[in-house]
């Protein structure tokens, strides 16, 4: 369930018709409920209120300071990857302390920033990585809260290119060869074992593969506790989907997962840490966008929108799906025509959708891509010098820009022409 419905005609964001936010803000813009938000981490930590939790928000799916502060408000943790992301999810007010780190590719720079601003635990992904942390945090007379991420080779059954937890992908050290890693790790200065991490995908519509790859880590949490191993902590990663279309095929809740990381790793004693990204802000979001032109091509007609594959890559990159509404309510019975819904920028795979049905439409009138709210700002760029998209959210019946177009002079202030040109 999400806060974006029609009433009085018009689809409104909570209380907010989208037109307003249109009107006073321009499009083309991303707009998040407040509302959903709130409500979907609360899903989470409900769906774990059987044991000790800390729910991370993956900041990689929107990592707008006010989206964070909303949540970290709410006592979320943060799963980052990124320098750029803990530094985020700093500045929104999130301690040290519930930040985890991620990622196959930290610097040691990276990992300085977190240890002198305190961090929960370093997800090591290789052996490379964890003794140049033993060695730096060694050095700073830190000992640094560390667990290993484990490479289950279970099939997620999603999209290839976000698929992680299968052997050829980078991820994790192979769950196999997890003992011997644990054993370095432990002997290892400036290194504090606490427990066991584990991420296999995203946009997953099937219980099962969690089942097998948490199964498989409560079993390596047995041998290493039988090692000699003081494991307290899993951190069962993210990836639970969501429903892009509003047909009856939903994927499965979060309380639903709850009962399959209840019944797989349950028993252990451990505190659970998940890091959901889509699942909490996928459907908090939609990007809001005008008609430009109507055009008639041969056998297709084109609705040209003023959104692009740069404002929401995700159509183009791994063919995703986004329901395209219009922002007034269609007449019941209303002619319907097709179009192939298309952005300005100049590449074929500019195209969001083919053949979709849409009530008459004019140049000037608004339509909305739902489910966009994860992994849409996030992965937007300037591309054909076109303004990087602004963010809006919405509470009730007030909203705010939380993120502003730039201006074109913003944007051309940030290059240099060296003197010697
Ligand atoms: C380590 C890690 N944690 C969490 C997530 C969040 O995934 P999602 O947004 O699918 O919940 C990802 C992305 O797949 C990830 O790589
Ligand atoms: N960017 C991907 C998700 C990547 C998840 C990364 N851990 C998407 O839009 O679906």
């Amino acid at each position: 369930m999400d806060h974006f419905n029609y009433h009085d005609g018009a689809l409104h964001a909570e209380e907010v018709p989208l037109s307003r936010i249109a009107a006073e803000v321009g499009t083309p813009v991303y707009v998040y409920s407040a509302a959903t938000l709130t409500r979907h981490f609360g899903l989470f930590r409900q769906a774990l209120d059987w044991t000790e939790h800390l729910v991370c928000f993956a900041v990689k799916a929107n990592s707008n300071l006010a989206v964070l502060k909303l949540m970290g408000d709410m006592g979320a943790g943060m799963d980052v990857v990124s320098g750029g992301e803990y530094a985020r999810a700093r500045a929104a007010g999130v301690p040290g302390d519930r930040i985890v780190f991620s990622g196959v590719g930290k610097t040691l720079a990276e990992m300085r920033q977190a240890i002198e601003g305190g961090i929960r635990q370093f997800n090591i992904e290789s052996e490379p990585e964890m003794r140049a942390l033993s060695e730096l945090a060694a050095s700073m007379g830190a000992e640094v809260p560390v667990a290993i991420r484990v490479n289950p080779d279970v099939d997620a059954k999603t999209h290839e290119k976000i698929a992680t937890g299968k052997s050829e992908n980078k991820f994790g050290i192979p769950i196999a060869r997890a003992r011997e890693v644990y054993a370095e790790a432990a002997r290892l200065p400036g290194l504090r074992v606490v427990g066991v991490d584990v991420h296999i995908g995203s946009q997953l519509t099937d219980l099962e593969p969690y089942r097998l790859a948490y199964g498989k880590v409560a079993e390596l949490t047995r041998a290493l506790r039988a090692d000699g191993h003081s494991i307290t902590r899993l951190d069962l990663g993210g990836g639970l989907g969501i429903p892009y279309r509003r047909d009856n095929n939903a994927p499965p809740l979060p309380i639903e997962y709850g009962q399959v990381i209840r019944d797989s790793v349950g028993d252990l004693g451990c505190e659970i840490e998940i890091e959901p990204g889509r699942n909490i802000v996928g459907n908090a979001g939609v990007l809001l966008t005008s008609v430009i032109w109507l055009k008639e091509g041969e056998g297709r007609d084109f609705l040209i929108v003023d959104a692009a594959m740069n404002d929401l890559l995700r159509p183009s990159m791994y063919g995703a799906h986004h329901d395209i509404v219009p922002v007034t309510e269609p007449a019941v019975g209303a002619d319907v025509r097709a179009f192939d819904v298309v952005g300005p920028v100049c590449e074929s795979g500019d195209t969001f959708q083919k053949g979709t049905q849409l009530p008459g439409l004019v140049a000037g009138d608004l339509v909305a891509f739902r489910s966009a709210g994860a992994y849409g700002a996030v992965m937007a760029s300037e591309y054909n010098s076109r303004p990087l998209v602004p963010e809006v959210l919405v509470s009730g019946d007030q909203f705010a820009v939380i993120r502003a177009r730039p201006t074109f002079e913003e944007m051309l202030a940030r290059d240099t022409i060296p003197e010697w040109l």
